[in-house]
């Protein structure tokens, strides 16, 4: 036995005297690992019985255990665990590293073992690894990556550099669990790379901050793939960091695992995330709590997690920098000059390429061969793809049609089942199933043996990039017969669903993920001008293209019915025969926001090319946009074509009065042949812009969010404009120039068809010149305390017939008797209205509600909504046959009073009975296409009644319900299948 050991033995002789029970148990496993025999079992047992338990130990202790040999000490900490004496072997572990300067000595060489690991294996980055003559040193060509740091749900960002990743951020916490996410071959193996290649070189020179990586005494550094079948980080080291004749048990390795400072790097969570157990409890925490754990994946694949990761980050494409010094440092590199790879980057047609550093790498190695750039990312993967083909067939003395045949076919199969599966290897036995397979290996896609056991020899075969398995993925689907390959893309979802059930582990679908093959499939089949236009019909179809989408706000994402503009993106022409099924399936209006794509809008610019009659209507939302130069300009490009009708809405948020200006002139807004409605963001506007500020004479919106008085100048630029939609949005407290400045504009506006004034303040005084207005059909309003005058004002609205939507606000339930009555009995005369909002409403005072005929409802939170009101509104359902949407906030109010045991006087529960009732309702509403709820408390007791309601809506297509608490993982099992149905999207927290 080794001398720490004694020594550990020696110090822990009371505090084992008195806590170990040696229990038959103990005695089984120590005869049979051989610590002791027979006899020494039996003299045990005799001094157990002639004196006592803590002698034996004692006597067990000095006279026993220290004389078995070496692997005695080990043995003993088994034998405790396995005779549920754990909390022992865990209190000698810990002693032993904390005491032992030996242990110390462990610590040591695993450190110099892996630092000299990673300094060796890690050294070279080889963006083709089946070119191993072409490989770059990763020193010389890595480009600093700056990472965006989210700081808050709402989806602020700050710049963090590699420098500063374990520093602490938002809290004075240093951060235990770090996420970085991003695109394909954006370069995230390549952090981690990096990461783990530094902490190898030792020192850490002059760059780093002060907790740097290294800071840490351990790196360890994996795929995700090494957890997979491992119970332990310790055995994922041993099995994958280490040689196989280093001599280290995985207790040992624990217990340094456990003492020292370690940062545990997992790169590629996307491609082993399935069944990877040790990992999932290495995130939530479960194991290893207080290391520091850095996670990749690419983009949708950690949803459900995310609430794991004090600091989520992500990593984007290059920016222009970023890809000078790239093309900079491959040709120093190289040693060759850096002036072909830096025109490449003046070409406009490949900057999203170039802002990919995997498509960069290529797109410069390619650059080398060849001087013709490629414009699609279609085109540069066939390009890499035809070269390796090219390689293959001298290499292999073949033909190249004889490669395509007998080894690429096989090879794109293999990526398609493995695509199927989420991976990116082919395993032994899937590789026996082929008789050439060696030689497909020879191709250059999959790398060689890749032996991922170091203990067990285990085989298995690497693809080398995911985008490889992609675009092999799509060369297999490419060439499948037209009815597979239909039934191929029939199968997959085109509608997103995302769900947060707290504790649950549910995958999320973003529409996006299907992207990557049929973004390839388009571009492979671009001569192919039947075949195309038939996927693409399926799109159209499944994504519902042609529908008007809206309304458009802050967090609408570039979602499924965008998908068609980003696969076209991939097309260098559009053939005839899909422009025309484009044209006549083409959507009224496009709805342009902040997260589009750069595809999208490469997609949408293609659109403009094809010639239609009418234009497609568009509206663009310009706020917070990532790079506003370059949205500003495709915005220009959108106004000049001619197939873009941008005479609907456009939303800005200048910075200032400058920023105004120069967007309602770089813009156009107001003229003729450009935006004419416009929705302006006022919070910054400081100053007053030049007197000669104007809008241009055609503008029949003005829209104005968070409006202040001082920013009155915007309301006489409109004066005398054809308004037929003046909107307000929670405005500030308006000041007597400002009142009297809206009554001109209503006075003048004899056309306006809509008006929305909303805050927390009262605007009774502008219902007589509602009144006035003819052609007024839609009114929103707040209303607190009406007059008499203005309720009479109201009436002769309603009555009016003439409104086809109606909201109205109030602050804190302020509905007076008499305008519940306006309303209730106006209800009668309004045949007109289809669309109705109420907020801080008690709708059991609208019985005449059910003589509506409403395609659109909504209850705004807070609404008080009880029994009684629950039996009010089942009631209307029952008669709102045409209701396409219905959206119903609970009082969220309740839930969080009855948490902190406050006794609100707006508190509503509400039965179970009525909550069935309520379904059955809607389940009659055959036409519903949008339902949501808010604060919904759908207990699993509810489910069944939920299932039968979701089931009989077939033409639902949007399922909202957040702010649920009381649903369990049983309750949500029933509901899953239901929920999951094609074609629904679903968002549930
Ligand atoms: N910072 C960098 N500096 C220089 N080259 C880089 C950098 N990051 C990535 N590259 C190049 O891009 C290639 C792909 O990068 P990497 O494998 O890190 O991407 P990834 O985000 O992990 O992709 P995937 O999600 O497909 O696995 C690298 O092989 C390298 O050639």
């Amino acid at each position: 036995m080794e001398d720490r050991h004694k020594e550990c033995l020696l110090k822990n002789r009371v505090f084992m005297c008195s806590e170990i029970s040696l229990s038959t148990g103990l005695f089984a496993n120590l005869t049979e690992s051989g610590v002791i025999t027979d006899e020494h079992l039996q003299k045990l047992q005799n001094i157990i019985r002639n004196d006592t338990t803590k002698a034996a130990v004692l006597y067990f202790l000095t006279e026993l255990l220290p004389k078995r040999g070496s692997k005695a000490f080990n043995l003993f900490l088994e034998a405790l665990c396995e005779s549920q004496q754990e909390h022992i072997a865990d209190h000698l572990k810990q002693c032993l590293s904390d005491v032992c300067p030996e242990d110390a000595g462990t610590f040591k060489s695993l450190r110099s073992e892996l630092q000299s690991y990673y300094k060796r294996r890690l050294a070279s980055i080889r963006p083709m690894p089946w070119l191993q003559d072409i490989y770059l040193n990763l020193t010389d060509v890595f480009v600093e990556r700056q990472l965006k740091l989210k700081t808050n749900h709402k989806g602020d960002e700050r710049i963090v550099t590699m420098k500063n990743l374990f520093t602490p951020q938002e809290t004075e916490e240093i951060p235990r669990r770090l996420l970085i996410e991003g695109n394909p071959g954006i370069g995230k193996s390549t952090i981690c790379q990096t990461l783990a290649h530094e902490w190898g070189k030792q020192s850490c020179g002059r760059h780093c901050g002060t907790l740097c990586v290294h800071s840490f005494d351990l790196v360890l550094s994996f795929h995700a793939g090494d957890f997979i079948d491992v119970e332990s980080v310790a055995h994922a080291v041993q099995k994958h960091l280490l040689p196989s004749d280093y001599s280290i048990t995985p207790s040992e390795l624990q217990g340094v695992i456990k003492a020292k400072n370690v940062l545990i790097i997992v790169d590629a969570f996307d491609e082993a995330n399935a069944g990877n157990r040790t990992l999932d409890r290495l995130i939530e925490g479960d194991i290893l709590r207080h290391k520091t754990l850095l996670i990749t994946s690419r983009f949708n694949f950690l949803e459900n997690k995310q609430r794991h990761f004090e600091s989520r980050f992500t990593v984007e494409g290059y920016d222009e920098e970023e890809r000078l010094e790239h093309v900079k440092r491959y040709a120093e590199h190289k040693n060759i000059a850096s002036a072909p790879f830096e025109s490449m980057l003046k070409d406009k047609s490949i900057l999203d390429l170039c802002s990919n550093p995997l498509n960069l790498t290529l797109l410069c190695l390619l650059r080398e061969e060849d001087t013709q750039l490629r414009i699609t990312r279609t085109a540069l993967y066939t390009s890499i793809h035809r070269i390796i083909k090219q390689k293959a067939a001298k290499r292999l003395k073949l033909i190249e049609a004889e490669v395509e045949e007998s080894l690429l076919r096989p090879l794109y199969q293999f990526a398609f089942e493995a695509h199927q599966k989420n991976e990116t290897v082919v395993r032994e036995k899937d590789s026996k199933k082929v008789q050439n397979f060696q030689r497909i290996c020879e191709v250059g896609y999959l790398t060689n043996e890749v032996i991922i056991s170091r203990l067990q020899k285990e085989v298995r075969f690497q693809f080398t990039h995911k985008t490889f398995v992609e675009f092999l993925t799509a060369k297999h689907i490419a060439e499948m017969d037209r009815e597979e390959r239909m039934n191929w893309m029939q199968h997959l979802r085109y509608a997103d669903y995302s769900i947060w059930i707290g504790g649950l582990a549910i995958e999320d679908f973003k529409v996006e993920q299907n992207e990557p093959i049929l973004g390839f499939l388009f571009g492979l089949l671009e001569e192919e001008s039947a075949e195309l236009t038939q996927m693409a019909s399926l799109v159209i179809n499944e994504t519902r293209f042609s529908y008007e989408h809206h309304p458009l706000s802050l967090v609408s994402p570039c979602g499924a019915s965008h998908q068609l503009l980003r696969l076209i993106a991939e097309l260098n022409v559009v053939p005839p025969e899909l422009a025309e099924v484009i044209c006549k399936r083409r959507p009224p209006l496009i709805n342009i926001h902040r997260h589009c794509s750069v595809s999208c809008r490469r997609g949408m610019l293609k659109l403009c090319n094809l010639r239609f009659q009418p234009p497609i209507r568009m509206n663009v939302y310009l706020i917070d946009s990532h790079d506003e130069e370059e949205m500003m300009s495709f915005v220009q490009k959108l106004i000049e074509s001619k197939s873009i009708d941008c005479s609907k809405k456009i939303w800005i948020k200048p910075r200032n009065d400058t920023e105004l200006w120069n967007d309602v002139r770089g813009l156009r807004i107001g003229q003729a042949d450009s935006f004419q409605q416009v929705s302006i963001y006022c919070f910054n506007i400081e100053g007053i812009p030049c007197e000669e500020f104007s809008f241009g004479n055609h503008l029949s919106e003005l829209e104005l969010f968070r409006f202040k008085p001082w920013h009155s100048f915007l309301l006489e630029a409109a004066l005398h404009k054809p308004l037929t939609s003046l909107q307000f949005i929670r405005c500030y407290k308006l000041d007597d120039r400002c009142i009297s400045l809206i009554h001109q504009l209503l006075r003048n506006q004899r056309n306006l068809q809509r008006v929305q004034l909303t805050s927390w303040q009262h605007f009774g005084c502008f219902l007589a010149d509602f009144a006035q207005m003819e052609n007024l059909q839609s009114l929103e309003i707040t209303l607190n305390d009406s007059t008499d005058e203005e309720l009479r004002s109201l009436e002769a609205i309603l009555k009016r017939n003439k409104l086809s939507e109606l909201t109205i606000h109030s602050w804190y339930f302020s509905y007076s008797r008499s305008l519940y009555s306006v309303l209730n009995d106006s209800f009668n005369s309004m045949s007109s209205l289809r669309e109705l909002r109420l907020r801080y409403v008690n709708i059991i005072h609208l019985p005449n509600l059910r003589h509506l005929d409403l395609i659109n409802f909504s209850l705004l939170s807070p609404s008080e909504l009880n029994d009684d009101g629950i039996a009010v509104l089942s009631d209307a359902l029952r008669s709102w046959r045409n209701l396409q949407q219905l959206s119903i906030d609970f009082d969220p109010f309740s839930s969080v009073a009855e948490q902190l045991s406050i006794d609100f006087d707006f508190r509503f529960s509400v039965a179970e009975c009525s909550l069935r009732k309520l379904f059955e309702a809607i389940a009659g509403c055959h036409r519903l296409q949008i339902l949501r709820f808010d604060s919904l408390e759908m207990a699993d007791s509810v489910v069944p009644s939920v299932c039968r309601m979701i089931e009989s809506l077939k033409q639902l297509r949007k399922f909202t319900s957040v702010g649920n608490k009381s649903l369990t993982e049983e309750g949500f099992k029933q509901l899953e299948p239901i929920i999951k149905r094609n074609g629904l999207n679903i968002h549930m927290e």
